[in-house]
């Protein structure tokens, strides 16, 4: 019998609704990982609502919470580590020395690291401090990395100008260090309006893909966080790269249709659950070059 893949999940969780591991948890244990949530904030909401309640988990909790699972000696059945919403850089530095302890125990374990900056129109908050941890030390520890179209340009420093600027942005940032860079949602001057848009980024090859831009009255929060954790659970499954890209904008498509169609600000992940398993949608990941 194959073996069913451990995933230590490091992000924010919300009590009422989805973000972070509120979104990522049940459709990666959907897909068939073992999911270890380890929560960086437990907030009432997520922080677009403009207005929350709740902590931020110390970062001297992380590795105590790491040792604990080493010393009963489980933590060399951890396959893979994803890291999401900080709370603080402090946080992010603790995250990278469970990431080393991880590795140590077990050096195939992948390290997934979804840069999540402040997206101040959206109403999404992070510390400056944080965004300075992801350019200058996540980057260079992860093996992937998934970043929006926001957080590459930080990555790059300046706005992208085109579909093949993005590709030279996300090739950028391979040379700081990651294996495989995801890019979530791009955003280029040109870029068709009715399509959302993905690249998948290795030293091997390049791939784009587009899906079809729903239209929301409101956007959904925790749609990158719901990306990034399909893409590593299926990787984790054993898909390959590619296919992962594909499986995962479709799945995430379903949920975004079953969203739109019952007209929920919340993502629908409940009502989704067969579609995230079982996508009907297939979106092509198409080869593309500089
Ligand atoms: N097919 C789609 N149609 C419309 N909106 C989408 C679609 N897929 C994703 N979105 C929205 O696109 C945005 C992606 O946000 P972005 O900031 O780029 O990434 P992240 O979700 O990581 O913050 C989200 O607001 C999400 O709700
Ligand atoms: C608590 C929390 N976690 C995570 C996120 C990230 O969500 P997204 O997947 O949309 O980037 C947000 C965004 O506001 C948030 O408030
Ligand atoms: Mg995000």
């Amino acid at each position: 019998m194959k073996r069913t893949p451990h995933l230590l999940a490091i992000q924010s969780h919300v009590i009422f609704g989805h973000a972070g591991n509120s979104a990522a948890v049940f459709p990666m244990q959907r897909v068939g990982v073992n999911v270890w949530p380890l929560n960086t904030v437990q907030f009432s909401n997520h922080t677009q609502y403009g207005q929350w309640a709740g902590e931020v988990l110390a970062p001297a909790q992380i590795p105590l919470l790491v040792e604990g699972i080493a010393a009963i000696g489980e933590l060399g059945n951890c396959d893979a580590v994803l890291s999401g919403y900080l709370g603080s850089a402090a946080q992010g530095q603790a995250i990278l020395a469970g990431v080393a302890r991880i590795k140590a125990c077990n050096p195939k374990a992948l390290y997934l690291c979804d840069p999540v900056m402040g997206h101040p129109e959206k109403g999404c908050i992070v510390a400056p401090e944080v965004s300075e941890f992801l350019l200058e030390e996540a980057a260079a520890v992860a093996d992937i990395m998934c970043p929006n179209q926001l957080e590459l340009d930080s990555f790059s420093g300046r706005k992208a100008q085109s579909l093949f600027d993005c590709l030279a942005m996300a090739r950028a940032l391979l040379a700081r260090g990651p294996k495989v860079v995801l890019v979530k949602h791009l955003a280029y001057p040109g870029k068709p309006e009715d399509s959302f848009e993905m690249l998948l980024v290795t030293a091997d090859g390049s791939w784009h893909l587009r899906r079809p831009l729903l239209a929301f009255p409101r956007q959904p929060v925790g749609v990158g966080d719901l990306t990034s954790g399909l893409f590593l659970a299926r990787i984790l499954l054993g898909d390959s790269l590619v296919a992962a890209f594909e499986f995962t904008a479709a799945a995430v498509h379903e949920v975004l249709l079953e969203t739109q169609a019952c007209a929920s600000y919340e993502l629908q992940l409940i009502r989704a659950q067969d579609r995230i398993a079982h996508p009907r949608v297939r979106f092509e990941a198409v080869p593309i070059s500089l």
